[in-house]
């Protein structure tokens, strides 16, 4: 079986009396994408919040590399190679595609913020910036304005962002929201390449594209792993179907 990338043991983490996420530990393995999926309000977001550090958990431990990072800072965790893309579009949509580009290195070198003009000069940047802009198929709109850009193009942005920090796991929040059919199936062919660069742990509510993408899905209800399987197992699991797919598996 593969390296094992990041996991999580025993995740909990309750609001008041409500317990968001309870003891979930999952893996995430070199060379692979794995699903969570679940209805509204099962705890995905708050689980990720977890992973990266946003959010502390009441117990449990998150894992990067083999190390324990569940002190770590969200800076630190990216740092050490946790790359991530947002629910919420994070660009600065005034600024280039490039220039955005740009703004992911040097994050990823711990520059301080208030320096980013002067350092577009800087080739080392600038060349981190392209190879990624490159990876996701941007590279002929380097210098157009991101405000200007399709949903779907600032999505391949966001992923060249994360790209520019080298990530060794990824965390995606549902990068298929907004996209229509074509832009779905652009990103799902691209995170299918992608997954060999850098395993994905990946939250999405478009069953077609986990369905096409996961090598395994987990599947959260009320806060607790109720399955984890390949497709075909999630799709057979009669607690899944009662508990979520229903009819859709
Ligand atoms: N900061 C918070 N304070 C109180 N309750 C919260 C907070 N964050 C989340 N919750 C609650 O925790 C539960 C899990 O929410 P979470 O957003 O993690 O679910 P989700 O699976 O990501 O949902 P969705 O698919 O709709 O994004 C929900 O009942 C939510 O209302």
């Amino acid at each position: 079986m593969s390296e094992v990338v990041l996991a999580t043991y025993g995740l909990s983490k309750s609001f008041g009396a409500l317990k968001a996420t309870q003891d979930v530990s999952i893996e995430l393995r070199m060379g692979e994408i794995h699903a969570i999926i679940g209805p509204n309000g099962a705890g995905k977001s708050t689980l990720i919040q977890q992973i990266c550090g946003a959010l502390r958990p009441d117990s449990g431990r998150v894992e990067l590399l083999g190390r324990d990072v569940s002190d770590w800072s969200i800076q630190a965790r990216a740092r050490a190679g946790l790359g991530r893309t947002f629910q919420i579009s994070q660009l600065a949509m005034e600024d280039t595609v490039l220039e955005n580009a740009v703004l992911g290195a040097i994050g990823a070198e711990g520059t301080p913020w208030r320096f980013w003009r002067p350092a577009l000069n800087t080739a080392e940047l600038t060349e981190r910036a392209e190879a990624a802009l490159d990876r996701v198929g941007l590279e002929g709109l380097r210098d157009m304005r991101c405000a200007n850009l399709s949903h779907g193009q600032r999505r391949q942005l966001e992923v060249a962002v994360a790209l520019t920090l080298r990530p060794r796991a990824f965390i995606m929040d549902e990068p298929m929201a907004g996209l229509g059919a074509e832009g779905s199936r652009t990103m799902t062919g691209f995170l299918d390449q992608l997954r060999d660069e850098a395993p994905i742990l990946l939250v999405e509510h478009d069953m077609d594209a986990v369905f096409a993408l996961a090598d395994r899905i987990s599947v959260l209800v009320y806060g607790q792993i109720i399955a984890t399987g390949t497709a075909a197992e999630i799709r057979a699991s009669k607690a899944v179907r009662d508990a979520y797919l229903g009819d859709a598996a």
